[in-house]
């Protein structure tokens, strides 16, 4: 199989080349870059006017496999991502049961290998059953092939275990990513803690919350060389402890979703659910620290979060339903609508942000658009304007506030391992 991409701008933050370039694919690698390319090939995609990039990585989505299969699948998670322009994917472990050992990652990884048109890599959780008590076997499951340990859904309160579980990282060489939420505080928390969203009769979630658990995180990736990912990051204390801890030479990366750069809490509705995440829409404040961080490269990650729920949970009060959005199949439309279209970004920053940090911080030989790599391709046309439809979507949960928003910028083709896995129907 060869595809021929012609004409359009390719944006490869591994050899930093931004320009029109024609890229030649065979089997499944990229096999020629090059002004203009006249070999035949099987199938040509005129991509006038739209980027090439890297095919993205999401570090972080939940796919519900095991246990939670009506609200997303490998399979339905997967090809979300595919409809989104990624190609590799990490899964979080708060599965049921929760993926602690090395055999529920390898029936992850079987599972993605027999059914799922892109890469799913699946973090390993860091105690057992995530109950904070016991350290899970985080060796066997590197050794399985997990590229990250993970608590997400909660933090490991304990300090103790928290840094006996970096220690332990360190010398696998994988990072620990953490979600940063001091549970005490959070005290019955649904949305942010301000003025607004109690009028609206909910209880809040302080800045704080998030932010002393990041505070304590850096402090321990310092003393113990663990390389320490901040997942969501939500708050602008979020940006500045990031900031610090990298001038202070500690090894700490970060992500950014994009619900939490495009919406704050005053587009909150207390009467649906689908505003209701983890951490949760932050205020204006924070939206535009974030923004600066990620503009600053302070932050080095945008990161889906996505966390399909079903419509019955989501219809549930504002209280009582549970926390997340699916973010797979709007990620690319809400960062050039918010951050490239308003210049926070460059396009270059964008591929770096969505593909080529997210690789380097997996370990992954991904990211890239050189000759010579594996064919991993999204095309996107940044100039495309539509309106987001949650019926579109290919992944099981509808659990969106984005529903009805119109963006711009349209993922047309995406190509894994050399293979056109999603392709959108007016190209
Ligand atoms: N983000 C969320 O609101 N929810 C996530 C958990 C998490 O990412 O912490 C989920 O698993 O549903
Ligand atoms: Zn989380
Ligand atoms: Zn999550």
């Amino acid at each position: 199989m060869s595809i021929l991409i012609k004409n359009g701008r390719v944006i490869d933050p591994d050899t930093r080349k931004d320009g029109r370039y024609d890229i030649l694919i065979e089997e499944d690698k990229i096999v020629k870059v090059d002004q203009e390319i006249k070999e035949e090939a099987e199938e040509v995609i005129d991509a006038e006017g739209c980027y090439v990039m890297p095919g993205l990585i999401d570090l972080h989505v939940h796919l519900r496999d095991p246990g939670q299969t009506y609200k997303e699948t490998v399979e339905t998670g997967a090809a979300a991502a595919a409809h989104g322009g990624f190609t590799t994917v990490l899964a979080m472990p708060n599965t049921k049961p929760v993926t602690d050992d090395r055999l529920n990652i390898r029936y992850v990884h079987n599972k993605a290998k027999a059914m799922a048109p892109i890469h799913v890599l699946q973090a390993g959780a860091i105690t057992k059953g995530q109950k904070g008590k016991e350290l899970a076997d985080i060796d066997s499951m590197v050794a399985e092939g997990s590229p990250a340990i993970s608590e997400d859904g909660r933090s490991v309160m304990d300090s103790l275990l928290c840094k006996e579980a970096m220690k332990i990282a360190a010398e696998c060489g994988v990072p620990v990513m953490a979600h940063c939420e001091d549970i005490d505080l959070m005290d019955g928390g649904v949305a942010n803690d301000d003025e607004y969203i109690r009028k609206q009769g909910l209880r809040g979630i302080s800045n704080a919350v998030e932010d002393i658990i990041a505070v304590r995180d850096v402090m321990l990736a310092g003393e113990t060389g663990a390389h320490l990912h901040l997942c969501h990051c939500s708050t602008y204390g979020s940006v500045e402890i990031v900031r610090q801890a990298k001038k202070h030479g500690i090894n700490v990366t970060a992500e950014v979703c994009p619900h939490h750069f495009t919406l704050t809490s005053k587009d909150v509705d207390a009467g649906d659910a689908n505003y209701k995440m983890n951490p949760p829409l932050r205020t204006k404040k924070d939206v535009e620290a974030l923004k600066r961080g990620l503009r600053d490269d302070i932050m080095d990650v945008i990161a889906t979060d996505h966390a399909p729920h079903s419509e019955e949970e989501k219809r549930r009060s504002f209280t009582a339903a549970p926390f997340g959005i699916v973010g797979l199949e709007t990620a690319v439309p809400l960062t050039i609508s918010e951050l490239v279209e308003k210049e926070y970004l460059t396009p270059m920053q964008m591929a770096e942000k969505m593909s080529y940090n997210p690789a380097k911080i997996l370990g992954l030989d991904k990211g890239s658009l050189a000759e010579g790599k594996i064919a991993d391709v999204v095309i996107i046309d940044p100039n495309e304007e539509y309106v987001i439809d949650k019926n579109t979507f290919a992944s099981k949960g509808r659990n969106t506030p984005f529903h009805g928003r119109t963006v711009r910028g349209k993922v047309k083709v995406t190509i894994c391992d050399g293979k056109v896995v999603y392709k959108d129907k007016q190209i």
